[in-house]
């Protein structure tokens, strides 16, 4: 379904939970955040019903996100379920890779197309900084379980941080050269209550691709899946792509694709605006379907044209990430 700025609604992104086992100095608070309890998310068979719903207005795209997507008791299931939607495409995954390995396997026979993993570090002591856990090792060993099971393509988000991971990039250049691994460096926003952002902490893509190109060549590409905000580059020789998410110095939004749906069960039009459709409150009243996707296409209609994060540097969303999806 097109917006009222005649953008093309076919992607949904999903989070499961609030909570995580890693802490991210950028994320949460060493306490966690909001810490919802049972009763206050979607069960499993709402979101499956309304992810239905959705594939009914044009949603051909689900990510299940979070906080930790694989923290949620039988993700597996939902997975399962929502694969049954023959219109669905593309189910995928986003996830810190903590749990990955133990549940690889389970998570692709029930039928996950693919998996971006979150590292902003390839160093020990820098990786227990930034999440506040020593949980380095299962990342990169399921990073490496996922190209074995052919999740393809395997993609790790980087959120590049002026002094703290900006002398890594052409370490995780390397990485893109060496494996059929996709490295998408995103700019880091103001959002949430800002617990380590600052302005001078921001790097562009812009910068970090120049850096990139003092050591190898790139070339724009694209990617056979994700029709996601990245711009993608092959490294000449390399085997896999470097990618930029730009929603600071280059925002995406003309091309914006996408619904959220927090952990809550409330419908966002945009990651950065607080208007939201109330979905959980809706199925409690028993809605009909014919309902659902009535307040599907209002949430449609609130989507802004673009963002205005650099106005206000994020003193302006009520929610965190982890509770909008990431
Ligand atoms: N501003 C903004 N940032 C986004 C949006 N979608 C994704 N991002 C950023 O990009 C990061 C990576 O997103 P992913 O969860 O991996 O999803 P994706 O990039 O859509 O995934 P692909 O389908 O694989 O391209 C997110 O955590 C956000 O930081 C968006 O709509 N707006
Ligand atoms: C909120 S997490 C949820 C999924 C999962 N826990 C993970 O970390 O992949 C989704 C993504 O959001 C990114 N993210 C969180 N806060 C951000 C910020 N302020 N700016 C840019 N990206 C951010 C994380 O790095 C991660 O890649
Ligand atoms: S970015 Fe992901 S892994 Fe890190 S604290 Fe937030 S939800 Fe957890
Ligand atoms: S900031 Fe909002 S409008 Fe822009 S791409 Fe992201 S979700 Fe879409």
């Amino acid at each position: 379904m097109l917006d009222t700025y005649n953008r093309k609604i076919n992607y949904l992104r999903i989070s499961v939970t609030d909570r995580c086992n890693l802490r991210c100095r950028y994320c949460m608070p060493e306490e966690g955040i909001t810490k919802l309890e049972h009763d206050e998310i979607l069960s499993l068979e709402d979101i499956v019903r309304l992810v239905r719903v959705g594939a009914g207005i044009g949603i051909r795209k689900i990510r299940l996100t979070g906080g930790e997507p694989l923290i949620r008791r039988h993700i597996t299931q939902l997975i399962a379920g929502i694969r049954e939607i023959p219109e669905i495409d593309d189910i995928a995954i986003t996830t810190n890779g903590v749990l990955f390995c133990s549940m690889a396997e389970e998570l692709k026979a029930a039928g996950l197309d693919r998996v971006n993993f979150s590292l902003d570090t390839m160093v020990a002591e820098k990786f227990e900084f930034i999440t506040r856990r020593d949980h380095r090792t299962e990342v990169k060993k399921a990073i490496f379980k996922a190209l074995e099971l052919g999740l393809d393509p395997v993609k790790i988000n980087t959120v590049a941080i002026k002094g703290f991971n900006d002398d890594e990039i052409l370490a995780f250049a390397k990485l893109a050269y060496d494996f059929p691994l996709h490295i998408r460096f995103i700019e880091f926003m103001p959002i949430g209550d800002l617990l380590f952002w600052s302005q001078d902490r921001m790097i562009s893509s812009e910068q970090i691709k120049e850096r990139i190109e003092q050591r190898y060549e790139l070339t724009p590409t694209k990617l056979s899946k994700g029709s996601g905000p990245a711009v993608y580059f092959k490294l000449s020789g390399g085997q896999g792509t470097i990618g930029f998410i730009t929603p600071m110095s280059h925002k995406f939004c003309s091309e914006c694709n996408r619904l959220r749906l927090t952990a809550e069960g409330k419908l966002r039009g945009c990651l950065y605006d607080k208007r939201e459709i109330d979905l959980k409150a809706a199925l409690e009243s028993k809605s009909s379907d014919e309902d659902l996707k009535k307040l599907f296409i209002q949430a449609i209609s609130l989507k802004p044209s673009e963002h205005h994060m650099n106005e206000g540097w994020g003193k302006d969303n009520l929610r965190k990430m982890s509770q909008i999806g990431g």
